[in-house]
C-alpha cells in the first residue's frame, strides 16, 4: 500500500493540531483542540500534561478521520512543540509529578535572580547561547524538583524522567520506549553547550539536576522509533522528526541558506534568522541556538523572543472581553486611521528580546478623554509590529546582514491589518507563506527526509510558495515618529515594575 501522507503533529502553547501532508507539501486535513491555561498565581502558566497528550492523540486520530486516511498510508510521523515548557514524569506509571510549566511562566524568576547573584551569567551565556531568565527550561526543571517531595532523590535513581513536550509525546507514542530530545528542543534547556553538543556538567551542577533523568539527544530528522500499536495506530509507525515549533517553522519556510529569516505570530512572536553551521554571538539580546540537526550537519541560528503577541489578542478577547474571536481586532482597528498616540505594550510577563527584564508589566500610554475600544485594538495589534521591530533592528546589528524580505506565519497573520502595518514600519515586503502553517510543515519535512519521502532540502525549497506580499506605503517621517513614541512607551513601562 502507497504511503502517501506525512502526519505532522504541532503542539502549541494555545492548541494541538495534527496536520496531513502529501508529498507536493500540500494540506489534506487539519484537526485543532486548545488547551486550558493553568493561571494559578500572577505570572504563571501552566498545563496539564495528561491533557498534552490526550488532545495529541485525540487530533492525530481526528485529522486522519475527517480525511479518511488510513494509518499504512502514514509514511511517518513528525513533531513541533512550544519550546522549553517542562515536564517530569514517573518512568514507571507514567504520571507527570507535576503540571507542565509552560515557556512564559514566570515562577522561577526568583531563582534566576539568585543565579545571576552568583554570577553565572557569563558561563551560561558560553556554553548555552542563552541568558539567565525564567523562559527556559533549567529553572523550571529545578523548581519542580525543588518543591515535590522526593522527586530529586528520585530522579538520581532514575525513577523520574525530564521532558520537553515532543519529549513527553515521543515516550507516550512510543508506549514509555523512547526517551529522546532533538538538538533544537535540548538548546532550550539551559543544560546543553550548543557548542560542544553535550548535557553540560557544570550547568547540571548549577541547577542541581540529576543526569539520569535526562533524554538522549538526537538529530531533528532520524527514526527514533515507533508508535505502539495499542493507540489510534493499528501499525506502528515511524516517529521521524521532531523540532522545537520555531525553528521547525524555519524549516517549513525553507529558510535553508544563511541569513535567511521568518518571524511566526502565534501566542508569542519568534523570529529567527539562520546562521549556518557557524554560531553567531548576540550583542543586542538575541539568543543563539541551534536550528536543526540533518543530513549529518547542525546548523545555528539567531533567535528573538517576544513573549506576549498573538495571546495579547486573546486577552482583548477573554481578559477585556472587548472582541467576541480574535479575527475581530481587525474590524475594529480599522474604523480608525490611527491610534492618536496610544501605545500597549503587553509586557504581561516581562519582556524577551531585547529587554530582557522579568519585572516589568503591561502598560498603555497616551490614554485621552477621546480613546476608545478601537484605539485600544489597534494599539495593541500595533505592539505585536513594534516588538518584532525591536527584534529586526537587533538581528541586523548582530548579524550585520539587511533583511530584505520577512517570511512570516503563525495564527496571526490572518490579519491584513496587522501584516501591512507591520511591512510599513519594517519598510521591507512582508511575504506571507501559501502554507501558513509552515510549523506543521517543517515537522513533516524533518519526517519525511528521513524516510525518504523527500529527496533532499531543494526539493522541498521548491516547494515553497508566497501566498501574499504586504508591501510598505508608509511615510519614513510617519514610520519614525510612530516607532519613537513605541520606544517611549517601553521605556516609561520599564519605570515602573512589579
Ligand atoms: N485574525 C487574527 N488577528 C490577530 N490575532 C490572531 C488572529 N487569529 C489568531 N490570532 C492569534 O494567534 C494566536 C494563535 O496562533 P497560533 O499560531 O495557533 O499559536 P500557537 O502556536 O502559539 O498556539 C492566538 O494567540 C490568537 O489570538
Ligand atoms: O506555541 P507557540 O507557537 O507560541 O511557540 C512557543 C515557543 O516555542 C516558545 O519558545
Amino acid at each position: 500500500m502507497k504511503k502517501s501522507y506525512i502526519l505532522a503533529l504541532d503542539q502549541g502553547t494555545t492548541s494541538s493540531r495534527a496536520i496531513l501532508f502529501d508529498q507536493s507539501g500540500r494540506k489534506i486535513a487539519v484537526e485543532q483542540k486548545e488547551i486550558k491555561q493553568i493561571y494559578q498565581q500572577p505570572g504563571w502558566v501552566e498545563q496539564n500534561a495528561n491533557e498534552i497528550w490526550a488532545s495529541t492523540l485525540a487530533v492525530m486520530s481526528g485529522v486522519m478521520l475527517k480525511a479518511n486516511v488510513r494509518e499504512y498510508e502514514i509514511a511517518a510521523i513528525g513533531i513541533a512543540n512550544q519550546r522549553e515548557t517542562t515536564i517530569v514524569w514517573d518512568k514507571e506509571t507514567g504520571q507527570p509529578v507535576y503540571q507542565a510549566i509552560v515557556w512564559q511562566s514566570r515562577q522561577t524568576a526568583a531563582i534566576c535572580e539568585q543565579l545571576k547573584q552568583q554570577g553565572h551569567e557569563q558561563m551560561v551565556k558560553e556554553k548555552t547561547g542563552l541568558l539567565i531568565d525564567a523562559y527556559f527550561s533549567g529553572t523550571k526543571l529545578k523548581w519542580i524538583l525543588d518543591h515535590v517531595t522526593g522527586a530529586r532523590e528520585k530522579a538520581k535513581k532514575g525513577q523520574l524522567l525530564f521532558g520537553t513536550v515532543e519529549t513527553w509525546l515521543i515516550w507516550k507514542l512510543s508506549g514509555g520506549k523512547v526517551h529522546v530530545t532533538d538538538y533544537s528542543n535540548a538548546s532550550r534547556t539551559l543544560l546543553y553547550n550548543i557548542y560542544e553538543r553535550k548535557w553540560d556538567a557544570d550547568l547540571l551542577a548549577m541547577l542541581d539536576v540529576p543526569e539520569a533523568m535526562l533524554p538522549e539527544v538526537r538529530p531533528s530528522s532520524e527514526i527514533y522509533g515507533k508508535t505502539v500499536n495499542y493507540h489510534f495506530f493499528g501499525l506502528e509507525v515511524p516517529i521521524a522528526g521532531a523540532a522545537g515549533d520555531q525553528q521547525a517553522a524555519l524549516f517549513g519556510q525553507a529558510c535553508f541558506e544563511e541569513g535567511m529569516a521568518k518571524n511566526t505570530y502565534g501566542t508569542g512572536c519568534f523570529m529567527l534568522m539562520n546562521t549556518g553551521e557557524k554560531a553567531v554571538t548576540s550583542k543586542h539580546g538575541l539568543l543563539t541556538t541551534l536550528a536543526w540537526g540533518v543530513d549529518g550537519k547542525v546548523e545555528y541560528a539567531l533567535e528573538g523572543s517576544v513573549f506576549v503577541a498573538g495571546s495579547a489578542i486573546q486577552w482583548l478577547r477573554d481578559g477585556l472581553r472587548m472582541i467576541k474571536a480574535a479575527k475581530d481586532s481587525e474590524q475594529y482597528a480599522t474604523r480608525i486611521t490611527s491610534t492618536d498616540g496610544v501605545y500597549v505594550v503587553p509586557a504581561f510577563v516581562g519582556l524577551g528580546t531585547p529587554y530582557w527584564d522579568s519585572d516589568v508589566r503591561g502598560a498603555v500610554f497616551g490614554l485621552t478623554r477621546g480613546t476608545s475600544k478601537e484605539h485600544f485594538i489597534r494599539a495593541t495589534l500595533e505592539s505585536l509590529a513594534y516588538q518584532t521591530k525591536d527584534v529586526l533592528t537587533a538581528m541586523e546589528a548582530d548579524s550585520g546582514i539587511a533583511v530584505k524580505t520577512l517570511r512570516v506565519d503563525g495564527g496571526a497573520v490572518a490579519n491584513h491589518f496587522l501584516m501591512q502595518f507591520q511591512s510599513d514600519l519594517l519598510n521591507v515586503p512582508v511575504e506571507r507563506a501559501m502554507i501558513q502553517e509552515t510549523t506543521a510543515l517543517g515537522a513533516a519535512y524533518l519526517a519525511g527526509l528521513a524516510v525518504g519521502f523527500w529527496k533532499d532540502k531543494s526539493e522541498i525549497a521548491q516547494q515553497w510558495a508566497v501566498e501574499r506580499t504586504f508591501s510598505p506605503e508608509m511615510e519614513e517621517a510617519e514610520r519614525s515618529a510612530l516607532y519613537q513614541g513605541w520606544q517611549k512607551a517601553v521605556k516609561a513601562a520599564m519605570v515602573f515594575k512589579s
